[in-house]
């Protein structure tokens, strides 16, 4: 890509110059305690913070964290991000607790060379997430006034026309980080030219945000297997009874459509986890898809889907895998997400990890993240890539 990278920022020198790097430290918090359940996101920004750092650079972090509604919500603070980064970091983290308030005009202004400060939310902010160019544009302009240069390493949400992703390059000399190239490189590959056989296996919740994916990929793909939630939409449109199951009624059309085209080449699950209640007790077994009990509702893909995608898996030359194939925060209905993804690390060929549950599964499983090609942080930012859409973060570098 025609873009300039954080080695020509470095080539030019930093050293005690402000740069302003926007990351994706969207983590998962625990809903009870608000501690962070995954820090993948925050170490994958790491190498771009330290290189600058190293260069003796004045880092300002800025990222969101989940969707507040434009004002403070103390649920949302970054400040347990700022803890959890300094300590990764193994450097003292400021932080500022507002995003272009005073305290972070002050954290900001007596920041030295090396030292890094990360802004308060950015979504506690209205001009972020703006339709509306003009109020983008002047909550762009604080932004842009902390710094000298950008460096977007937010991967996960370039795929937004948000002002710290698209208003703020606008604004300064702007940079991909090392993040964002190597996410951008690895995708591009799975796109434009995919080693064969290759499988793509798509899981997780909703169906409504996954089937333009399935449109854009059935042309390319060689097998596409779907189980997650959204598999019984498909089923559904097959017209097998899917009990209380995860369904969203007004895609059955759409799913037998896709069905239809991509004969031969998308594959349902054979059997599910059919259980009484969504709750980690509760009754459950294994039921072949044509015989799911009305008052069930399914929870994982069972031991032969299982075997049925790891044998499609086990021809592919190339893997791209997005969502969780069952419930895997509850212990009795992980099995389905763990075989597939135990399947996909048998591979001999690239593997590719999408999406912030399914990267999550994986070390929540304690499978071995090493043994996967590419451990994306984008959710819809790797899928809106991989539909070829153009997304206003990567557009932004590029101009
Ligand atoms: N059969 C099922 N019924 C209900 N929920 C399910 C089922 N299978 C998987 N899920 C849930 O789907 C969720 C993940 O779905 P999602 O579509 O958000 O995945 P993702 O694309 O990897 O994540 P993200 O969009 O955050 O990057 C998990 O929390 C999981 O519990
Ligand atoms: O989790 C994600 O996919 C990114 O952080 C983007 O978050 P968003 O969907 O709330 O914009």
């Amino acid at each position: 890509m025609s873009i300039r990278n954080l080695d020509d920022l470095l080539a030019e020198g930093v050293s005690g110059r402000r740069v302003l790097v926007r990351a994706d430290l969207n983590v998962p918090l625990d809903k009870e305690t608000g501690a962070i359940t995954d820090d993948g996101r925050i170490r994958a920004v790491l190498p771009t913070l330290t290189a600058l750092r190293d260069a003796g650079a004045a880092v300002v972090v800025c990222s969101h964290l989940g969707r507040p509604k434009g004002a403070p919500d103390p649920k949302y603070s970054l400040a347990p991000v700022a803890t959890r980064l300094g300590e990764l970091l193994g450097a003292e983290v400021a932080f500022a607790t507002d995003t272009v308030g005073e305290s972070a005009r002050e954290t900001v202004g007596s920041l030295t060379g090396g030292q890094v400060v990360l802004l308060e939310n950015l979504r506690f902010n209205p001009g972020e997430t703006s339709k509306d160019e003009a109020e983008r544009g002047a909550f762009a302009d604080q932004l842009a006034d902390f710094a000298e240069a950008y460096v977007d390493d937010a991967f996960g949400a370039v795929h937004r026309k948000h002002a710290s992703v698209y208003d703020v390059p606008a604004r300064l000399p702007h940079f991909a980080g090392r993040l964002v190239l190597r996410e951008v490189e690895v995708l591009a590959r799975l796109r434009h030219e995919p080693d064969r056989p290759y499988v793509v296996v798509l899981g997780g919740s909703k169906v409504s945000d996954k089937l333009a994916v399935i449109e854009a990929l059935l042309p390319s793909v060689d097998k596409l297997l779907i189980g997650g939630g959204m598999c019984f939409t498909f089923l559904r449109a097959q017209g097998h009874e899917v009990g209380k199951s995860l369904l969203e009624e007004e895609m059955v059309d759409t799913c037998r459509e896709l069905l239809e085209r991509g004969a031969g080449k998308i594959v349902l699950p054979l059997d599910v986890v059919a259980a009484t209640a969504f709750s980690a007790d509760a009754e459950h077994e294994a039921v072949p898809v044509d015989r799911i009990p009305a008052d069930r509702l399914g929870l994982d893909i069972g031991p032969r889907s299982v075997a049925e995608f790891a044998d499609a898996v086990g021809t592919a030359r190339m893997v791209f895998w997005n969502g969780p194939m069952g419930v895997f925060e509850l212990a009795p209905f992980a099995a389905g997400t763990r075989g597939v993804a135990e399947s996909i690390t048998s591979v001999k060929g690239f593997t590719v990890v999408g999406g912030g549950d399914s990267a999550a599964a994986v070390r929540a499983l304690g499978l071995d993240e090493t043994a996967f090609g590419h451990i994306s942080t984008g959710g819809g930012a790797s899928l809106e890539y991989l539909e070829g859409k153009a997304l206003p973060g990567i557009v932004a570098l590029e101009k």
